[in-house]
């Protein structure tokens, strides 16, 4: 019986793979890794479908360390054991050596309040720079479908229509520096952690200790309790999300690079480093919140358009980081 799930299972992943033509023989791929259930078991099924099908992948696993004790580090001695298990390279980048700053650091100035900020914006470049060194074509993220129910919801609820017009994309940043992939878009959350339990995986499952992210936390009680109506509600509400028609008046962000860094950026400044400006300089709030920028000379921007989203922070656990 075990045994037809997990054939039904990865097959599903397979046609997603196909259909969606998420790889190319020949490509180097990142997974990232945060040694979490979903991370776990994307790259275990990738690992097993890209030997049994001759992809033609070259995969690594890719770790950010935030620098969260009592967190990230034992998570971290997870995703060393999967890089034995899985025989997968490993990559760790680290906050610390990135930044400058590590998570207890940041929040030992900030307090609890509004530190996924921080984390959220830093580690989706982060990603993109440990996929850099790695030289991949892609990262391949966990993403479930439960996940991206949860931030089409989040971000109608905000009326952040530019997030909302990708957020269902499977891939994305195909003109940013490193395209994702999210191979579990319609895999449901309940499916991974029943595949990763009976298939015995190594995985960490504590919860961050700085993200209580009570908007997200009632964003996904209100879909389970949706579901318990209606099974198919998560696949509702990603097809909601796809089907969106973003009018024509709306006024989306333009795509340039961070006159600091390089970084892609809709602002003079990307927002790491606005908020690394902040913190550097002991003024951590400098960039919290929607239309809260610096000018190239370091000076608060307050004559920004208010329709136009800002690179607000992404709270943790949401889709683009
Ligand atoms: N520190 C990290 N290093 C590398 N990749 C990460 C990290 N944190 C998150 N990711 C990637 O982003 C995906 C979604 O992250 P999220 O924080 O929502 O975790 P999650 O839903 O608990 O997933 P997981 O079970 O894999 O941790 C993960 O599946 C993983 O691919």
């Amino acid at each position: 019986m075990q045994g037809v799930f997990y054939a039904v299972f990865e097959e599903e992943i397979h046609q997603v793979i196909l259909e969606n033509q998420l790889f190319k023989p020949g490509e180097r791929i990142a997974i990232g890794a945060s040694g979490g259930k979903d991370s776990t078991v994307l790259a275990y099924v990738l690992s097993e479908l890209n030997r049994r099908h001759n992809y033609g992948l070259d995969l690594f696993l890719l770790s950010v360390d935030e620098g969260i004790t009592g967190y990230r580090d034992d998570s971290l001695e997870t995703v060393k054991r999967n890089e034995l298990q899985y025989g997968l390279p490993l990559k760790i980048v680290s906050y610390k050596d990135l930044y400058g700053w590590t998570m207890d650091e940041i929040v030992k100035m900030i307090g609890l309040k509004n530190n996924c900020t921080f984390c959220g914006v830093f580690r989706r470049q982060a990603l993109d720079r440990g996929a850099a060194l790695l030289k991949v074509d892609k990262v391949a993220t966990g993403h479930n479908a439960d996940d991206i129910a949860e931030t089409v919801l989040l971000n109608i609820l905000r009326g952040d229509i530019a997030r909302l017009s990708r957020c269902t994309s499977i891939i994305t940043g195909k003109d940013g520096p490193i395209p994702r992939c999210k191979p579990f878009k319609y895999t449901y959350e309940k499916e991974i952690v029943m595949y990763a339990y009976f298939k015995k995986l190594d995985y960490f499952s504590t919860e961050c200790i700085y993200s209580p992210n009570a908007y997200r936390g009632f964003a996904r009680e209100f879909i389970k309790d949706l579901e318990r109506i209606r099974p198919r509600a998560i696949l509702d509400i990603i097809k909601s999300g796809e089907d969106f028609r973003i009018s024509t008046t709306t006024k989306m962000p333009e795509q340039g690079t961070c006159e600091r860094c390089g970084y892609i950026s809709s602002q003079k400044w990307c927002k790491a480093c606005v908020l690394l400006e902040g913190l550097n300089r002991g003024l951590p709030k400098l960039g919290i919140g929607r239309n809260q920028g610096l000018n190239s000379d370091g000076k608060k921007d307050r004559k920004r358009d208010s329709r136009t989203p800002s690179i607000e922070s992404k709270q943790c656990g949401s889709l683009e980081f």
